[in-house]
């Protein structure tokens, strides 16, 4: 079901095939209408045939998944949902390009010196003058639903992100947690996930 608030946020504008390492995905391009963000979706099979698809909805991480940064988790959990997907046989991975948790690359490097300086991740946002996040999953849900994808099977630990997607007008089936291992840079990037901003780190499976 579309939600009540307006306009599409996105415009479809490319696709090609993508082989990666996990398997050969349909890459496509969707264009944020107000931002001109561009957004991707990874499919994989035929979404539309599938009850309910594996689906994961990321935000992009320059730092933890081109550079290897070990400050947080965000490569290990794109590798995961990626290979999770492949070993299904089909699904769909939506990247949103809102670095930062909607802050950006520049004040996302700043909250890190602050975080060395003592802050946790949500301090050290507080003090730049951001909320602790600034994401929003309409684009998500646009591509969901431009996609076809039925009751999706999400993988994330945030429940804010779940209950945004719903909002959205995105009926998940369930969540499936998507728990990446601790190292001794990214364990109190962790625990703040947990303690402060509501993040289940339990493997059990809910609605
Ligand atoms: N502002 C800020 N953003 C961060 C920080 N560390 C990681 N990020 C960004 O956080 C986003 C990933 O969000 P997370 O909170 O790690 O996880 P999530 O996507 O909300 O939840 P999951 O679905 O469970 O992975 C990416 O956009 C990262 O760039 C930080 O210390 N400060
Ligand atoms: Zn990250």
């Amino acid at each position: 079901m579309i939600p009540e608030t307006g306009k599409v946020s996105v415009v479809h504008s490319s696709q090609c095939r993508m082989p990666t390492r996990h398997g050969c995905f349909e890459m496509h391009v969707f264009t944020e209408c107000e931002s001109g963000r561009e957004h991707v979706a990874l499919v994989l099979g035929d979404l539309a045939a599938e009850a309910t698809p594996l689906c994961r909805v990321h935000s992009e991480c320059l730092t933890g998944e081109v550079l290897g940064s070990l400050r947080c988790d965000c490569g290990s959990q794109l590798d995961e949902a990626l290979s999770r997907i492949a070993a299904a046989g089909a699904g769909v991975l939506v990247y949103l390009r809102q670095e930062g948790r909607g802050i950006g690359l520049t004040e996302k490097i700043r909250a890190y010196a602050l975080q060395d300086e003592g802050l946790d991740t949500v301090e050290a946002n507080q003090k730049l003058g951001f909320e602790a996040d600034l994401r929003s999953y309409r684009p998500a849900a646009d591509i969901l639903r431009w996609l076809g994808a039925g009751p999706v099977r999400l993988m994330t630990n945030n429940p804010a992100k779940l209950s945004a997607l719903k909002a959205d007008g995105i009926a998940i089936h369930r969540r499936e947690a998507i728990i990446a291992d601790p190292n001794a840079h990214n364990q109190s990037y962790l625990d703040t996930k947990r303690d402060r901003m509501g993040h289940l780190f339990e493997p059990s499976k809910e609605s």
